[in-house]
């Protein structure tokens, strides 16, 4: 970084963020615009040049200014000197590479933050499991920001609010005290299961109300496919260890909601199209931003059945993506069972049994097959 471009430095705790597309931009703003010493990694140097220069990251964010304070540059050694936290916001499936270039120049006591929305495909990992392996560090190191958090609304500085995350609540608190300002409220929670995979489930449950959409069905249809997606949502998390309140609060519904009505989303949109009859591979094409949503339904669908978990929503999203069900078809059969089935109350109970009942069920019924618990996060 050439000296005479560097701007006034703001007086705070030194950041780094490394991903300088739509999400890693606006959460520098927001670091920034919270009183943070913010330096940005952009992979591709021009990209880091007009930050750095222009304050403007015309690509992802067109029109939004980025305030005086955040820097850029593609040397990852300059940006991760003397970050005390670092977040990061790359495609998921390149988080591993990524990590690896990391590795060397992160300072070893830097709180790592995913603010991703994805699943490792290989693996299956969540984001923050793909952390721990590649640096191998402590849990306690590692927090994970979700929420109701559409990048562009957030650029424009319109108020919203996220959940960060840690199996530690002081490394969720002093992330929290640093990723917040005037127009962004940061919770903390300890469920980092439950968050991450809020984050992950409901860009599915988007890519199905994007097909709807785009078929041509209307709000009735769509507030069911997000109510019963929101089961699913919680059945899923649940079977893995987290708790059912996450997937009420601000990384479940909160997410969901979001996602699932603005035509800034990306998984929306790209269901959109299929609905509309796009083959996948043209909406992959089209879509010139990360849709973490397609990537995910696989893993999703095989971490599922290893714990014996049903999602009819996510398996019909599965199937339009093979271009084996018609997407005209995805709202009539939004449920497998053959029998009536008992809707959730409002205490969390259903005639056929509570998340947590199913949770324990399957527990049992995979323990007297010789399989592990729910207790364990991993199949
Ligand atoms: N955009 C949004 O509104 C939000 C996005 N997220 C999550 O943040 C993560 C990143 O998303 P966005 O910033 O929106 O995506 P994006 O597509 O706008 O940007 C991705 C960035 O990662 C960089 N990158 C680094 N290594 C890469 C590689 N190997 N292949 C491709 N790109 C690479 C790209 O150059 C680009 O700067 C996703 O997991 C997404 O779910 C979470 C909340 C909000
Ligand atoms: O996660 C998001 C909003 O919270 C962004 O959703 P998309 O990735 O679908 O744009």
């Amino acid at each position: 970084m050439k000296s005479r471009t560097h701007p006034r430095k703001v007086a705070g705790k030194r950041v780094a963020v490394l991903g300088a597309g739509s999400w890693g931009t606006t959460f520098a703003k927001i670091l920034a615009d919270g009183g943070a010493d913010v330096v940005m990694w952009a992979r591709r140097p021009e990209v880091a040049r007009e930050i750095q220069e222009a304050k403007r990251n015309s690509d992802y964010l067109p029109g939004v200014n980025l305030p005086l304070g955040v820097r850029a540059t593609s040397r990852l050694d300059l940006a991760l000197a003397g970050a005390e936290q670092v977040y990061v916001s790359v495609p998921s499936q390149s988080l591993r590479d990524n990590l690896k270039m990391f590795a060397p120049h992160l300072n070893a006591n830097a709180i790592v933050i995913s603010l991703m929305k994805g699943v490792e495909k290989s693996s299956g990992m969540r984001m923050s499991e793909v952390i721990a392996e590649v640096l191998q560090i402590d849990e306690s190191q590692i927090a994970v920001i979700s929420g109701p958090n559409l990048a562009l609304e957030i650029a424009k500085e319109q108020p919203t609010a996220a959940v960060v995350s840690s199996t530690s609540l002081e490394t969720a608190q002093a992330v929290a005290s640093v990723a917040r300002n005037k127009y962004f409220h940061s919770f903390v929670n300890t469920d980092v299961i439950g968050t991450e995979f809020g984050g992950v489930l409901k860009n599915l449950i988007a890519v199905a109300i994007g097909i709807v959409d785009g078929a041509g069905y209307g709000e009735n249809t769509k507030a069911s496919i997000i109510t019963r997606g929101l089961v699913e949502m919680t059945d899923f998390a649940v079977a893995f260890g987290a708790h059912p309140e996450t997937l009420s609060g601000l990384a479940g519904l909160g997410d969901l909601i979001a996602t699932s009505q603005s035509p800034l989303s990306r998984n929306n949109t790209a269901g959109r199209l299929l609905g509309q009859g796009y083959h996948l591979n043209d909406v992959v094409n089209q879509m010139q931003q990360t849709t973490e949503g397609l990537a995910s339904v696989g893993p999703i669908l095989e971490l599922a059945r290893a714990k014996g978990v049903e999602m009819p929503i996510v398996e019909q999203v599965r199937q339009v993506l093979a271009g084996t069900l018609d997407p005209k078809d995805i709202a009539p059969h939004l449920t497998t069972d053959d029998e009536p089935q008992g809707e959730r109350t409002k205490d969390g109970q259903a005639e056929g049994g509570s998340a947590v009942r199913r949770a324990f069920k399957r527990a049992f019924d995979q323990l007297r097959h010789g399989g592990r618990g729910a207790g364990s996060d991993r199949p």
